[in-house]
């Protein structure tokens, strides 16, 4: 009976660690097997929606993304691509916007060359002003929905990107501009500006994944007194609490700290890195991927909700009143 139970124990513990050593054996082994056992991960491709052919093929490259609103360079000796807004006055995401985001980031994916991507505005005071409230208000229901269904996509590709992202946030950056600047894995900020996700502030309800983005980057603790105050951080604020990483000079120093950031990945193993990021934003991704359409029908019924408009109302009024001024 007990020899019978020792080789039960002893054949468990083996398959046990076999099963534990697995991946690090495969990762050992070939090449080949990192894809197999990223795809057992199911953290790949499958994770990402469907992505668009590669956008142009590589010389130096303007990779432009069709419209203005998003330019794109690469540089071929470094493989750093260069994602720029540039829709004036204050880049606010419409669906136009995130349109030629989601084409960028999804040709970069795509684009074998690509080593690493900073994400930047071309604005001299404004990295992204978030989500534009205009589609929010009184929205169009077929807008809408595609609207948000092609934010959620952009928040897949961007935070769920196989090469290692850089945010150069070299403006104001609310709301929808943080939650950018939060998928990337390094945030640079330049003095003097304004960070958060100021939703409450606004009447509305940071969605879950807005929320979990934030988790990445700073203690809960900090976050739920963040978030359920709306608070926006200055720079040195946003340094001090773990919301940004490094402060530059000005938007050439962010540029050039996210290189310097960017490079020391030479040195790692792009597969190894990157399972190891998509394994660290797996449930989060995993969660969005699976949730899609019901997050869809929450936040339409919530932005359909009266008060809800009324608040994006005022909100648009104080946004006016101050221009005015
Ligand atoms: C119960 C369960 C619920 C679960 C939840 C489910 C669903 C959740 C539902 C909704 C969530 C939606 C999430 C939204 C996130 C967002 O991103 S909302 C947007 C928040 N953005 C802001 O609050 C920023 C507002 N803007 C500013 O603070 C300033 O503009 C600035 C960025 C600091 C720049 O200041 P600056 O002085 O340079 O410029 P102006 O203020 O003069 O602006 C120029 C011009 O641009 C217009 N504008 C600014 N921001 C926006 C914007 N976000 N959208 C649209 N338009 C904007 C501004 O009105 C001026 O226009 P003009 O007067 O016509 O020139």
């Amino acid at each position: 009976m007990l020899p019978t139970m020792m080789f039960v124990i002893d054949t468990a513990g083996l398959v046990l660690r076999l099963f534990l050593l697995l991946p690090i054996y495969r990762i050992k082994v070939n090449f080949l097997d990192f894809v197999r056992y990223a795809k057992m991960m199911n953290i790949t491709r499958q994770l990402r929606p469907s992505l668009a052919k590669a956008l142009m093929p590589t010389a130096m490259r303007a990779m432009s993304a069709d419209s203005k609103l998003v330019e794109l360079t690469m540089n071929e000796k470094t493989g750093i691509a260069t994602v720029t807004m540039n829709r004036p006055p204050v880049n606010s995401l419409n669906l136009e916007l995130l349109q030629g985001l989601l084409k960028a980031f999804e040709g970069l994916e795509d684009d074998r060359k690509c080593r690493g991507m900073i994400l930047t505005s071309s604005s001299p005071t404004v990295f992204s002003a978030g989500l534009d409230i205009m589609e929010m208000y009184k929205p169009k229901p077929d807008r809408v929905k595609e609207f948000w269904t092609t934010l959620q996509d952009v928040w897949l590709a961007l935070y769920g990107s196989s090469f290692p992202t850089v945010a150069a946030i070299n403006g104001h950056s609310p709301a929808g501009g943080c939650l950018l600047s939060l998928c990337c894995e390094y945030r640079i900020m330049c003095p003097n500006y304004s960070i958060g996700l100021n939703e409450t502030k606004l009447g509305i309800v940071a969605p879950k994944w807005f929320m979990s983005s934030m988790l990445g980057a700073i203690p809960y603790r900090e976050a739920e007194l963040a978030l359920t105050s709306g608070r926006m951080f200055s720079t040195d604020e946003a340094l001090k609490i773990g919301l940004i990483d490094e402060v530059a000079s000005d938007k050439a120093d962010a540029i050039a700290k996210s290189e310097k950031f960017l490079s020391q990945f030479a040195k790692i193993h792009p597969i190894a890195r990157k399972l190891t990021k998509l394994n660290l934003r797996h449930s989060a991704l995993e969660w969005m991927q699976e949730n899609k359409e019901l997050d869809l029908n929450i936040f339409i019924s919530f932005v359909g909700q009266p008060i809800v408009q009324k608040s994006l109302e005022k909100y648009l009024e104080g946004l006016k009143a101050k221009q005015a001024k």
